[in-house]
């Protein structure tokens, strides 16, 4: 065995922690009652004096039942210390953490009871077991039978595409499959909140697709509270329905992804032509923001901030440099813009 499960009911599971009950979740995501996760004035601060990090600061957030929350932002920015702290491994220096309205502080075994998580990947399902077998195995842990959830087993194995390896040690697989293997046994035993850190982390691109559409299938149609966070924008605008952006430990948005792609300024042109060579680029660069530069597109092509009027300045200034524009194009603003409006540096370019 790879790693020793053991069920510690009081406790949130990170694959070896625990999970109560076994109902399905609520089918059609109602938010009935307290919301799955309500955190208020958290706060964790890590070393002293001059080293101190403070890696959370003073945030607050809820989680309504049945929807998905994505922590976006970049390296350090606090998204594993924040989840952390809200499964009870970290202990905050200040604020409060309820889940389906129990104070953690009042009753672990109670308030972790229907949570899950997968952090950093979950890398520790039994790998001499099958795929299937470890599914059965985390569900009994979790304290169902696992011939009552047989059913949704199957399923999960379909949907992420391991019917054909059920019978296969995990060993045997390869380290995309092991990861969504952990998705699986995380989501096996009936968790109604999961907590999921960087899940596509090191997924190839169709692996990583598979999961975010079983994600929001798993959100939709069997009311699944997911916390999902990841610096991979993708995966975050693909699966939730809000974003909270964090940055230096704090909340710096806290929307739906519409909304804020909606608010984010879409004033950046995209102009392709042979004729852009350095020297053209550098002309622009001295009456214009330009945002990117992309030399091996095929023709060379300049991202340029010009919104409204000064796109009339830009054609104008291509024109008088000679260069015959090939295609232009308003680019559609996305969380990566939007966080670097907010903050003033980007993600990282962490998107997979
Ligand atoms: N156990 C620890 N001891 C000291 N500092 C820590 C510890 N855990 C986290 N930190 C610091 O707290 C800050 C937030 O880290 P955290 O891992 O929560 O960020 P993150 O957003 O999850 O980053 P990543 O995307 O790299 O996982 C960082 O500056 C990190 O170095």
């Amino acid at each position: 065995m790879a790693r020793s499960a053991t069920s510690a009911r009081g406790g949130p599971r990170e694959r070896d922690a625990t999970q109560g009950g076994g109902d399905e979740a609520n089918a059609d995501g109602a938010s009935a009652g307290p919301p799955a996760l309500a955190v208020e004035g958290l706060t964790k601060r890590f070393g002293e004096g001059d080293d101190a990090v403070v890696a959370v600061d003073d945030v607050s957030l809820s989680v309504e039942r049945g929807s998905v929350v994505g922590l976006l932002g970049p390296n350090g920015a606090g998204k594993t210390t924040l989840i952390k702290c809200a499964l009870g491994i970290v202990i905050p220096d200040a604020g409060s953490v309820r889940v389906f309205g129990t104070d953690v502080r009042d009753g672990r075994r109670a308030a972790y009871a229907d949570v899950d998580a997968m952090l950093e990947g979950a890398r520790n399902d039994y790998w001499r077991l099958t795929v299937r077998e470890n599914l059965r195995y985390f569900a009994t842990i979790s304290g169902v039978d696992p011939d009552s959830v047989a059913a949704r087993h199957e399923r999960l194995l379909d949907r992420l595409d391991l019917a054909d390896k059920a019978d296969t040690p995990v060993r045997d697989l390869s380290r995309g499959m092991k990861q969504k293997v952990s998705l699986a046994s995380v989501l096996a035993g009936g968790a109604e909140l999961v907590f999921l850190d960087e899940p596509t982390l090191g997924l190839d691109i169709e692996s990583a697709r598979t999961l975010r559409a079983e994600l929001r299938r798993l959100a939709a149609e069997e009311g699944l509270t997911i916390v999902v966070s990841s610096h991979d924008m993708t995966t975050i605008e693909a699966v939730c329905d809000r974003v909270v952006m964090l940055s230096n430990g704090r909340i710096v948005a806290d929307d739906t992804v519409e909304a804020l792609l909606g608010a984010a300024a879409s004033d950046a042109v995209r102009v392709a032509s042979p004729d852009l060579t350095p020297e053209t680029v550098a002309g622009l660069r001295e009456r214009f923001e330009v945002v990117g530069v992309d030399r091996e597109a095929t023709p060379p092509a300049v991202t340029v901030a010009a919104g409204g009027d000064r796109l009339y300045d830009l054609t104008d200034a291509l024109r008088a440099a000679g260069v015959t524009v090939s295609d232009i194009r308003t680019v559609q603003p996305d969380l990566e813009e939007v966080f670097l409006e907010r903050t003033g540096s980007g993600l990282g370019g962490a998107s997979q």
